[in-house]
This record gives C-alpha cells, structure tokens and sequence, in this order.
C-alpha cells in the first residue's frame, strides 16, 4: 500500500502542461530499440511487463539523459563519471515556470529588447542543462556560471558539441581569490573567504555605495552564513540586464547529509553538492547580490530543498522591500523540491485580472500603502480586521493568505461597519466581499474565502 506522504505527492501536479513529457512519459522500450548504448540498461517489469531502468544505476540515468536530450530535443550532451547528472523532465519544468513568470503581467514591462530572452543560470554544472534547454526549446541567450575547472570544462563542451545554440550560450568563470584583508567587502561580516572576482569589466565592490549596503538587520538575519566565493555581485557585468536568474544550488550542508536518497544515483561531487551554509545561505546571498542589482534582472529565481528554507527565506525577502514573491512546488518522482522568485521591479497594476470574471475571484488595488509597509504587514493587517470582526481566519506566510470562515452575520456585521486602522496599517480598507448573497439566505451556511496578497510594496 502507497504511504500517505506518496499518495499525497502523486495527487498533487507532477509535470507542467507545456513539458514536453506531461503526455506521454519516455518510452524507455522505445529508445531502447532506436539506441543501443541504452538498450542493456532496459529490463522489463516481472509485474506488469513494462520497460524499466535501475534508477540506482548512475551510468543507466546518465545514458537515459544523454538518449533523451539528443531524441527530444535535438542536442548532443555527455558528463564525465561522478558529476551530477540531471533528469530532463524535471528539470524542463523550472524552464517552463520561468516561462511563465516573464509571460506573466505581474511586473512591468521594462524589457529593452522584447526579442531575446536573457538569463542567467548559477552555478551551470557540468551538465549545462539549463542553458541547453532554454536554448533549444525557446531560444534564449544565457550565460551560465560556475566555480569548479570541470564545470568550465564540460558545459564549454555541451555548447560547443552543439553548434546550432552555442551562440547562444556563454560559460562565465566566478573567480575566486585569497582576500586581501584591508580590502573592504559588502559581504566582510560573512567571513574571510568571501570575495568578488574583481577584474576590470565586473561590478566590482568598490562601486557599491555604503548606501546600497544590506541592513544590518539583513545581515543578522542570516542565520547560516555563505563563506565562499561571489554568486552574482562580482559576477555579473556593468551594464548587463538579464530577464531573469535561475539556480539550482548546492542544497546541503555535508555530503552525510546529501547521500541521504538511495533511491535515485544522480551522482554529484562534493563541490556540486554542498556549500558553506547549504542552500539557505547560497539563496541568501543571491538575496543579498539582488538588493545591491535591483533591476540588472527582472526576477531572481532560485529552486530550494526544504521547505523549512522557503520559509526562512520569504521572511528575507520581506525584510528587503522586493516588489513581488512568487512560489511553486515541483514534484520530482517521490521528492518535492520549491521555485521561489521575487522582483524589484514595480508591480503593473494587472494582477489577477484573468482571474476575476469566472472564478468569483475578486482583485483590487490598495492604494496610499506608505512605502515601509509590506505585504506581511497588509495581511497581517487584514487578519487582525477579520480576527475582530470574530471569524475564523489562519494567515499562511508561505502563499501570502489568509483563509477566512464567516458566518452570515459577521459578514453583515464586516460590511456595515466602520473603516477602521488595523495593527500597523492605517489604510482605507476597500474590502469587497464576494457577491454571496443567495448563498447566505440560510443562517446556518458559513462562507470560506481565501484573501491573497501578491505585492509587497510599489517602487516609485
Ligand atoms: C547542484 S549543482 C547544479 C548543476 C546544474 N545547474 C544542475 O541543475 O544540475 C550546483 C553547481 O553550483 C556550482 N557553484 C557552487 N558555488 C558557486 C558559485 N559561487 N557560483 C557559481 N557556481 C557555483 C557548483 O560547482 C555546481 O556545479
């Protein structure tokens, strides 16, 4: 019998809509007959006579990606042993999230060329997956980080065996240097190791103002420091705007702690693998580079292990005055793994307006908010209104709601009463409840509503 926790993650979506896989799984008998080198990696299922693969063989994945790559998408890929190595589909799916983030209305648009997408993949890998698939499934320029010479190495390969998108693709090394101690760093406080790649042509420290500098609150929050070499600040050129920065980054602290799944053999070197901190103070550093670029990218993005960390990190990213916060979940076989994304870029004004008509979804502006409010602070000052009014409501800091249960007469009682301020807020409360009214000529039925707010703040 399924275990309650996978039952639950196979109800939950596994695949986008737009990958190419979310039909029709691979075939693995099939590419088996089109490609001997995978054909001695095929068995067939006593049970129920279905083609399968040893997921805990590493060279089986690693030749079920290469097979796939090149069959479905048309490119030519290899790793050298022990590097980890990624599963197409799932990794398909953070390409079409993203997709949909710069397709979405949730931000302005102030893209400068509306032609060709730009982003920026930290931390490339080896497996260079991420350029390969932006690329060849929708075009987009990228360029692609990474600290380590057999990173540098092989996704310089992956591109150049791939000479249709390799104009599309650069392979940026990060540098790392011993630090020299008198040199001052807007990242001094997180430890020695920490520095920028310098050189000429990068954004170098020194051109950063005290003024840009994180809070020392910032600072202080971060309970895990990252203690190694620079993520985007120093990375990324003066001058350059991207659409968007993606990450798949070390997740773990120890490789005790990464070997913790024998279900799968994706490999994995200890530098791919762990990081000082794990991943909740690689994210958080990629915050910290983002307070200081701002709008060099028009969403960070970033995918994350535990959901403990999504929490940690949304309260980061309040406490920086990003406009907006975006999460989702991604289902990867019987693990989930977290999108978060977050932008400085204003607000368009639009959200949820696809939605209103047929969901009986209601969305409005608050306006007069004063800047230093965020969108914590409007939930939090929505619950206090709803708490007082006597109903039933639970805030979720993860997807930024507030779940409400009323009864008729508090809803009555809501609708007639005074503006009044809440918490921190002093905001003139414009609440539209929804159009509920033949549902609430019985005393008795109680009407549950969710109230989500997706901005935080409006850059002016
Ligand atoms: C988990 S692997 C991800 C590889 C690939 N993107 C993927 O999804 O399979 C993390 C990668 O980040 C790289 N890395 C670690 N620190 C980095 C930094 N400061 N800047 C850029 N890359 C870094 C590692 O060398 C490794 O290749």
């Amino acid at each position: 019998m399924p275990s309650k926790k996978r039952k639950r993650v196979a109800e939950r979506g596994t695949i986008h809509p737009r990958n190419k896989y979310s039909e029709k799984p691979p075939d693995f008998g099939a590419l088996a007959s089109l490609y001997p080198s995978f054909e001695p990696y095929v068995f067939y299922s006593s049970k129920d006579g279905r083609p399968r693969i040893d997921w805990t063989d590493y060279n089986a994945t690693r030749e079920l990606t290469r097979v796939l790559l090149l069959h479905d998408h048309g490119l030519n890929w290899w790793i050298p042993d022990g590097q980890l190595c990624p599963t197409v589909p799932n990794r398909s799916n953070y390409i079409h999230w993203i997709e949909d983030l710069l397709a979405s209305d949730i931000i302005l648009n102030t893209r400068i060329d509306d032609n060709v997408v730009k982003g920026f993949d930290i931390g490339t890998g080896a497996n260079c997956i991420y350029p390969l698939l932006g690329a060849s499934l929708l075009g987009w320029r990228f360029v692609g980080s990474d600290i380590t010479d057999v990173a540098l190495e092989w996704a310089e390969r992956n591109v150049r065996s791939n000479p249709h998108i390799s104009e599309l693709i650069e392979i940026r090394k990060v540098h790392t240097r011993e630090k020299n101690p008198e040199e001052e760093d807007v990242h001094a406080e997180q430890g020695p190791d920490s520095d920028d790649s310098g050189g000429s042509s990068n954004r170098g420290v020194a051109e950063i103002g005290p003024s840009c500098l994180p809070s020392a609150k910032l600072q202080s929050s971060a309970q895990k420091k990252y203690q190694a070499p620079p993520i985007l600040l120093g990375v990324v050129k003066d001058e350059e705007k991207f659409d968007f920065c993606m990450c798949n980054p070390p997740f773990f602290e120890t490789m005790e702690e990464a070997g913790l799944n024998p279900k799968t053999a994706c490999g994995g070197t200890k530098e791919e693998m762990v990081c000082p901190g794990g991943e909740q103070a690689f994210i958080a550093r990629i915050i910290e580079d983002s307070v200081q670029l701002k709008q060099c990218f028009r969403w960070y993005t970033s995918m994350i292990g535990r959901k403990s960390n999504l929490k940690f990190l949304i309260a980061k990213l309040r406490e920086v005055g990003v406009t907006v916060v975006k999460t989702t979940e991604f289902v990867q076989g019987q693990t989930c793994r977290w999108g978060l994304a977050w932008s400085f870029v204003p607000p368009s004004g639009k959200i949820l307006s696809s939605q209103v008509s047929e969901s009986n979804n209601k969305s409005f502006m608050l306006e007069g908010v004063q800047r230093q409010y965020s969108a914590f602070h409007v939930l939090q000052s929505a619950e206090s209104f709803f708490c007082s009014s006597g109903t039933s409501c639970k805030l979720d800091s993860i997807q930024f709601k507030i779940d409400v249960i009323a009864s008729k007469d508090q809803c009555e009682s809501m609708l007639t009463s005074e503006t009044e301020p809440y918490g921190a807020l002093s905001y003139q409360h414009n609440l539209e409840m929804p159009d509920v009214s033949n549902q609430l000529d019985s005393q008795s039925i109680d009407l549950h509503f969710s109230i989500s707010v997706i901005i935080l703040a409006l850059n002016s």
